[in-house]
């Protein structure tokens, strides 16, 4: 057997037409993440992956209609983020489990035809928002807030989230974040997604399982942290020892450096200016300087950019989100993706079996238990 690439680091595993990396550049189906962030909204994004093809405005219109039909969720889930004490668990661990919990309410989840699939794709995506949403009131002893079927989706979920309609700087930051985390080529968690409904298992145990790769801190996760470290440094002026400090400790600094970009993340310029407007508009531009300072640090001194998490904390942060809600809305946005992903395994589905070298001991002889010591 050929010897393992530690990590899979440039291991080619699957093919897709859904998104590329390609010399640093990210395309969704070919098209530019720029011009995407620039124009688009959420929805006609998510129409882009599951579709292949942008929709037209008739299209567009239908999708975002039913999308916001779809969003009310069980009453079983409410019930259930009531259930348990949320100040104790982690929003994504809560997630994990609602998601899997909306399975169990779905005559279909286990209908495997491609009809039955893609209706299961579009719940899913409604409900999410919905169910992020709910967790983040229910643990402040508020009442979950229902969706309302002629908002979008970006407005539906700063409604369902604040309990009130939101203004138009925050609905443009929240739809632009939602566009830049939708999709990222074979990334762990949708690798995630795939390994699993490659076994022919059904979408809502794909979703879950890519919600449970996309919590660790080297992947989405990095979002939570990079706020917990601005918000530990303080100020401005305590920004550059408290890195050198980290870096001399050989620790990594959240939210900088990328497994496939080697010259900066794309994506994180759109939302390093969406942090720098916003922290003005919050007269807390200091999250900004000192993101921008320990980006210009860290690139200087190990050579590594910021990727997309590093600024969407200040962003967030700015729009009054809690930190530990941050990866739920990369997941709320990246479940289009996954979705995607799932659609496309099934379509010409091989199960994911790769080998392992074995490097334990060998040739061992068996002892009964009783003569062991
Ligand atoms: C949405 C996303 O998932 S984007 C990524 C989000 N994750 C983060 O921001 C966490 C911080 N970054 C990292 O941990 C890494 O850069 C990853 C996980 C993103 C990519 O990792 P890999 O390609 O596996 O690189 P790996 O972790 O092997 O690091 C290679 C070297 O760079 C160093 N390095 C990598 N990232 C960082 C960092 N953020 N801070 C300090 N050093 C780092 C490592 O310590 C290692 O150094 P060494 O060779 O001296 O031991
Ligand atoms: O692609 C990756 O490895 C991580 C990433 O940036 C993403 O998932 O958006």
């Amino acid at each position: 057997m050929t010897t393992s690439t530690k990590g899979l680091e440039g291991v080619v595993a699957s093919e897709t037409s859904i998104s590329s990396i390609i010399d640093d550049q990210l395309t969704y189906v070919g098209y530019a993440i720029d011009d995407l962030a620039e124009n688009t909204c959420f929805e006609e994004v998510v129409y882009l992956l599951w579709n292949l093809k942008l929709p037209n405005q008739k299209e567009l219109d239908a999708f975002k209609k039913e999308i916001a039909n779809n969003m009310e969720v069980p009453e079983a889930v409410y019930s259930h983020l009531k259930s348990y004490d949320l100040t104790k668990v982690h929003p994504m661990a809560a997630l994990r489990t609602a998601v899997s919990l909306l399975g169990l309410y779905d005559d279909e989840a286990d209908v495997m035809e491609t009809e039955a699939n893609r209706r299961k794709a579009l719940k899913i995506q409604a409900k999410i928002a919905t169910i992020v949403a709910a967790f983040s009131r229910i643990r402040k002893g508020l009442e979950p807030v229902k969706p309302k079927a002629d908002l979008s989706y970006a407005e539906n979920f700063l409604y369902m989230f604040n309990g009130k309609e939101a203004n138009e700087i925050e609905i443009e930051a929240i739809d632009k974040a939602l566009v830049l985390h939708a999709d990222h080529e074979l990334n762990a968690s949708t690798f995630t997604a795939r390994v699993c409904v490659a076994t022919l298992s059904d979408v809502y145990s794909g979703i879950t399982s890519a919600i449970g790769a996309l919590k660790g801190p080297l992947h989405g996760g990095a979002n939570e942290n990079v706020m917990k470290m601005l918000l530990e440094i303080g100020e401005e002026e305590n920004a550059i020892p408290y890195i050198e400090k980290k870096l001399g400790n050989k620790e990594k600094v959240m939210g900088m450096g990328h497994r496939v970009y080697r010259n900066g993340d794309p994506r994180a310029k759109h939302l390093k200016e969406m942090s720098r407007q916003l922290t003005k508009i919050t007269g807390q531009e200091k999250w900004y300087n000192m993101s921008v300072k320990i980006e210009a640090y860290v690139k200087e001194n190990k050579g590594l950019p910021a990727n997309v998490d590093f600024y969407s904390a200040s962003v967030y942060h700015s729009l009054g989100i809690d930190y530990d809600m941050f990866t739920p809305i990369f997941a709320v946005s990246r479940t289009s993706g996954w979705l995607a992903h799932i659609l496309e395994q099934y379509e010409n589905n091989r199960l994911i079996r790769p080998r392992a070298g074995y490097i334990g001991p060998d040739k061992q002889q068996y002892i009964p238990i009783a003569q062991r010591g």
